[in-house]
């Protein structure tokens, strides 16, 4: 028996498409499904491992002891000590130990010890955490948060400079670091420089280093006796008068500007002969004119960013606070740039030969 129209019966019936493509895709237009990332600007794979790490760490309520840490590899050396690549035994977990060598008095280990307890208790997403901290062997060890794609030094060996989107991105990270340090611990961090800003491969920048400086000057019996690099420090703090929250902030301007330029602002030229001596420097920093960026190089915004951070009279400067609304951290906050491309081209210092 024939059917009366065939057809009909064999109409499939497709289910209505309700569901709009854009609620697949994150506010920054990437497709996300499992491990893998898709958007206009390339595809990237995320291990589940990495997607469910923790990225402030608040859930991580360990026991710790030096012993549960096994070395893997020493992955930087600054003037107070080393840091190795440490994996938790027991959660397989990464971490960055930090051992500062000193030898000191029972009474300062105490104050430092405490110190360091006021700092674990970070709560921003910019500022790396400090999970643990021991005194053993005439050594404070520093457990801290694993930043896997290494420093600003790292970044800037490897592409030379880092274009003004991106910059952008690093600089309000840091300045979102900068007004939580200032602005809700109100301590000044003293020490921003480019081995102190780290970065990951999830794209996020983070202060560290918060009150190692100081508690290296106060182990010595000074206030302000300093270790380190005094190439990203202020005309005020070299010439000893006193300083405030604006010392970070010219820090941070020689650093933006270092990134952009490509070399070190108090260099003439990248062919110069030798640096200057640190005499010579540091008379630079304290008597001659701030350096700027090149307008015929730069956006008018992104000059303006910098001379805003480097000016010789503290008070010229602009706060944390404000230049987070500045038009240069404005002009990319809508433009999806996302530095994980940045940082996913660079090689992980744990891969670098020791
Ligand atoms: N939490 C971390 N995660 C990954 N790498 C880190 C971490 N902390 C430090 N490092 C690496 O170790 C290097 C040395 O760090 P360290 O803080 O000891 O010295 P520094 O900042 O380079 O110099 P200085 O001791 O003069 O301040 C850094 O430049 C960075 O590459």
């Amino acid at each position: 028996m024939k059917t009366k129209n065939p057809l009909k019966q064999l109409k499939l019936s497709l289910p209505v498409q309700e569901t709009p493509i854009t609620s697949f895709l994150t506010a920054s237009g990437t497709f996300h499904e499992g491990g893998l990332f898709l958007n206009q600007k390339g595809l990237r794979i995320i291990s589940e491992e990495e997607e469910s790490l923790p990225s402030n760490g608040k859930d991580l309520d360990l026991e710790f002891s030096l012993e549960d840490l096994e070395t893997i590899k020493v992955i930087g050396k600054g003037s107070g000590g080393v840091v190795q690549l440490v994996r938790h035994k027991w959660i397989g977990r990464l971490f960055a130990l930090k051992i500062i060598q000193m030898n000191i008095q029972e009474e300062i280990r105490k104050q430092i010890v405490q110190e360091l307890k006021i700092n674990q208790a970070s709560q921003c997403p910019h500022v790396v955490i400090c999970y643990h901290s021991f005194y053993h062997n005439g050594a404070i060890s520093l457990v801290l948060e694993y930043m896997d794609r290494g420093s600003l030094v790292d970044v800037i060996r490897q592409v030379k400079t880092i274009l003004e989107p991106y910059l952008a991105i690093v600089c309000k990270q840091v300045l979102q670091g900068l007004v939580y340090l200032h602005h809700e611990r109100h301590v000044i961090h003293r020490d921003i420089k480019p081995s102190n800003l780290l970065v990951n491969q999830k794209g996020e920048v983070k202060i560290t280093d918060f009150g190692v400086s100081a508690m290296l000057a106060s182990s010595m019996g000074q206030r302000d006796t300093f270790v380190g690099t005094y190439n990203y420090m202020s005309p005020e703090r070299i010439s000893g008068s006193t300083y405030d929250y604006s010392s970070d902030i010219w820090s941070l301007g020689i650093v933006v500007l270092e990134c952009a330029i490509g070399r070190f602002p108090y260099l003439q030229s990248e062919d110069q002969q030798g640096w200057p001596s640190f005499y010579e420097l540091l008379e630079a920093i304290v008597q001659r004119p701030p350096p700027c960026a090149p307008s015929d190089q730069f956006s008018p915004e992104f000059c303006s960013f910098i001379s805003a951070c480097i000016q010789k009279d503290p008070r010229d400067r602009a706060s944390s606070l404000d230049l987070l609304s500045h038009p240069f951290i404005k002009k990319f906050e809508d433009k999806d740039v996302d530095l994980r491309i940045l940082v996913g081209s660079l090689e992980a210092p744990a891969s670098f030969p020791s």
